[in-house]
């Protein structure tokens, strides 16, 4: 019996994962690891099952972007590293010291705090990343003697281990290269200054999936691979390129909940009465809508994939249903509907979804709700389901 009650699901391709890391293993040097970015549930596939088969794969360790996210995968079983890639506040350091999670840091007084917080706990010692600003301008340490105060704070700090040093780039995804390099020189202009003091530097990483494609010297100690690791490219530049194969492993899938022919007024679908159909056209309703992340600005806008033909989102799209006219065969309730993926020779990439809503895949990813069970493939077959919403 299947662990979920409704036809909707997102499927997610475990081969496609490995191959994804395998890809990424053969373009980049040897000496650099792999942190599998597994953020936000695995930028909507998933952050347990994909981190797993990340790991399995060649990846080394794991990143998120909040603690929380981190003692979910401890608590899930996961042993490798995790890095949170984002802010930490002081007073949840005695918790990643529970969980044995590395953190971020940038402050001087952040480090000074946290050290007398895991002290007052009688901690375990805390592994910290230093995060240099060359130029994302988020986040981190931006002028040298700045980068030397959080450093000797983190020396005094015996409740701190230095792990780590890296910087995110803005633009690595773009042909023009400047910006890039230019942070990646300011990168390089800090670890000489610091090695020159005579310090032996912990784990160095710069790259992201784009700067890891484009720049794979760069790799130092590990790369930070996120979209990459979905089978996704950072940008349309990038797929042009494709430097590097990917095999996207998400797909979005539902079944019809009804189907009718138009054949007497109202003529009209869904709130607003925004589409008025022909008479005689075929009108299907699939039971998915924006509170599960199918957005709705894809009203009137999107497709989706019925027996490999495109059948155009018709009417507003509801909190949970959306309505779509078919024009190719005649549809039957519990027919199969590709809503992102392959069906036949056709393909609703997140790309082409992310170009209707104006965005990119990695917010169309990350939009698919818990409210969708997450069914994981391998060699084609189902080897696990995770529904959130039912926890189970
Ligand atoms: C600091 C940091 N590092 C790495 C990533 C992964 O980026 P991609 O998804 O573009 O690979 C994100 C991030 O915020």
């Amino acid at each position: 019996m299947k662990p979920y009650c409704r036809d909707t699901w997102v499927e997610v391709d475990l081969d496609a994962i490995r191959a994804n890391v395998q890809a990424f293993r053969r373009h980049i040097p040897a000496s650099a690891g792999i942190m599998a970015v597994v953020k936000a549930d695995g930028y909507g596939h998933g952050a347990f099952h994909v981190g797993r088969e990340a790991l399995d794969s060649g990846a080394d360790s794991l990143a998120v972007a909040m603690l929380d996210e981190a003692i979910v995968l401890r608590k899930a079983g996961i042993t490798a590293p995790i890095l949170v890639l984002g802010y930490t506040p002081p007073d949840s350091v005695v918790a990643a010291s529970r969980w044995e999670v590395e953190l971020t840091a940038y402050h001087a007084d952040w480090m000074t705090e946290a050290n007398r917080l895991l002290q007052e706990a009688s901690a375990k010692p805390v592994g910290i990343h230093i995060k240099v600003d060359t130029g994302m301008g988020r986040i981190g340490v931006r002028a040298k003697d700045e980068l030397f105060a959080v450093v000797e704070a983190l020396e005094n700090s015996p409740m701190l281990r230095w792990a780590g040093i890296f910087t995110h780039f803005a633009t690595a995804d773009e042909p023009d290269v400047t910006l890039v390099c230019e942070q990646h020189e300011r990168f390089q202009s800090c670890l000489r200054a610091l090695r020159e003091t005579g310090r032996r530097l912990p784990r160095v990483h710069c790259s992201n999936t784009a700067a890891a494609i484009a720049f794979p010297e760069w790799g130092y100690d590990t790369i930070r691979l996120g979209i990459g690791l979905y089978g996704l490219y950072p940008s349309a530049y990038m797929k042009q390129q494709a430097r590097v194969q990917l095999v996207p492993a998400l797909s979005l899938k539902t079944r019809i909940a009804h189907v009718k022919r138009m054949t007497e007024a109202p003529y009209t679908t869904s709130y607003g009465a925004t589409y008025t159909a022909q008479p005689g056209e075929q009108i299907a309703t699939l039971p998915i809508g924006y509170a599960d992340g199918f957005s709705r600005l894809l009203s009137n806008r999107g497709s989706v994939l019925v027996e490999g033909c495109r059948a155009p989102v018709v009417g507003r799209v509801c909190m949970d249903q959306i309505m779509v006219r078919i024009d190719h065969g005649t549809a039957r309730v519990g027919d199969e509907v590709v809503l992102y993926g392959k069906q036949g020779d056709d393909e609703i990439s997140l790309d082409e979804v992310a170009d209707w809503l104006g965005t990119i895949n990695y917010e169309v990813a990350c939009m698919l709700d818990h409210r969708i069970p997450r069914v994981y493939l391998r060699g084609g077959k189902v080897v696990d389901v995770y529904h959130s919403l039912t926890r189970q």
